[in-house]
């Protein structure tokens, strides 16, 4: 019998926090088990600590997340809690995404000041956005308008935007979601023309390989459909992204038998852009979205990708 509390790793943040807890909460039920058998333990990470920069311009992998495998391989945590989307796409010797959480609404959402919708904004408006694939996506659709960098916790974003600083910005819905922001989009983006990041939306839990008892407790909250699009999400973009300077989006609905992936890469401009869409056996998610990386590449030649990175 476990009496020892399991130790849950999670950043800071408002958001990582309602994640981890999140995550409390569902293993508390899947198990039947009081909240004192968890204990949220907080740690800071190189994400969180540089605000002032995007997060290209930082580079390296693993912001968001080194701190917390550091610790999971030295035995302080029993396993870490983060937003899919900050996960490297290589991870660690000893560790791998054991769990996913079934996923929020994956759009972007839109928060205009001076207008409720993208296409409406007016002629060279600023919005702030400090994502490569968001940039590229607003100035795909509209050139005239200027993006500037804007980083930082959703309350900042959402303070710089009331203050005047730009005319809007773009969140992930499920970000403000679990915040109970429901409310402050004033446009859901349609993935077809603006698609979202690989695995953003997404809850994953990231524990040890060979951990049997851990990963059993976890295995009772795992989202089988949230993995496997996940999965196939995370294999186009480990294909892609060789420099993380590339605006890649991807996008995966599984219905536990067939999935359907689309992806995009677009030049940082916007000015050019490859689509790639296909669906396969969601058994075989991790290989159909590797497909659809290798197709898109040999589908924009090789120009394409080092033409600016
Ligand atoms: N560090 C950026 C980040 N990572 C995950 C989310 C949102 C939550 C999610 O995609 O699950 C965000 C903020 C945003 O894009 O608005």
């Amino acid at each position: 019998m476990q009496t020892k509390p399991f130790r849950i790793g999670t950043r800071g943040s408002p958001l990582a926090l309602a994640q981890a807890h999140e995550t409390r909460d569902r293993l508390m039920a899947a198990h039947g088990l009081p909240s004192e058998m968890f204990e949220i333990v907080v740690l800071s990470t190189m994400g969180d600590r540089i605000t002032d920069r995007s997060l290209s311009e930082i580079g390296g992998k693993g912001l968001f997340t080194q701190e917390l495998e550091d610790m999971l391989l030295s035995g302080g945590l029993d396993f870490a809690v983060h937003s899919s989307k900050d996960m490297p796409t290589k991870l660690p010797n000893g560790l791998f995404l054991s769990a996913y959480l079934p996923r929020e609404d994956a759009r972007d959402a839109f928060v205009g000041r001076t207008a409720a919708k993208l296409m409406d904004l007016p002629q060279g408006a600023t919005i702030g956005s400090s994502s490569l694939r968001r940039q590229a996506l607003i100035k795909r659709l509209r050139p005239d308008i200027n993006v500037i960098t804007y980083r930082g916790l959703v309350d900042t974003r959402l303070r710089k935007l009331a203050e005047g600083q730009v005319d809007a910005t773009l969140l992930a819905f499920a970000g403000l979601k679990r915040l109970g922001k429901d409310n402050v989009p004033t446009e859901l983006l349609d993935p077809e023309t603006f698609p979202p990041a690989p695995a953003q939306g997404a809850i994953c839990i990231e524990s040890r390989i060979g951990d049997d008892r851990i990963n059993g407790l976890l295995e009772a909250v795992n989202d089988a459909r949230t993995h496997e699009a996940v999965t196939c999400e995370r294999a186009f973009l480990a294909t892609l992204d060789g420099s993380c300077r590339t605006p890649i989006a991807g996008y995966a609905v599984s219905d536990g038998d067939t999935i359907r992936f689309s992806g995009m890469v677009l030049t940082p401009d916007g000015s050019q852009h490859f689509r790639v869409s296909t669906e396969g056996n969601a058994s075989d998610a991790e290989r159909l979205g590797a497909k659809a990386g290798d197709d898109i590449r040999i589908d924009a030649g090789p120009d394409f990708f080092s033409s600016w990175t």
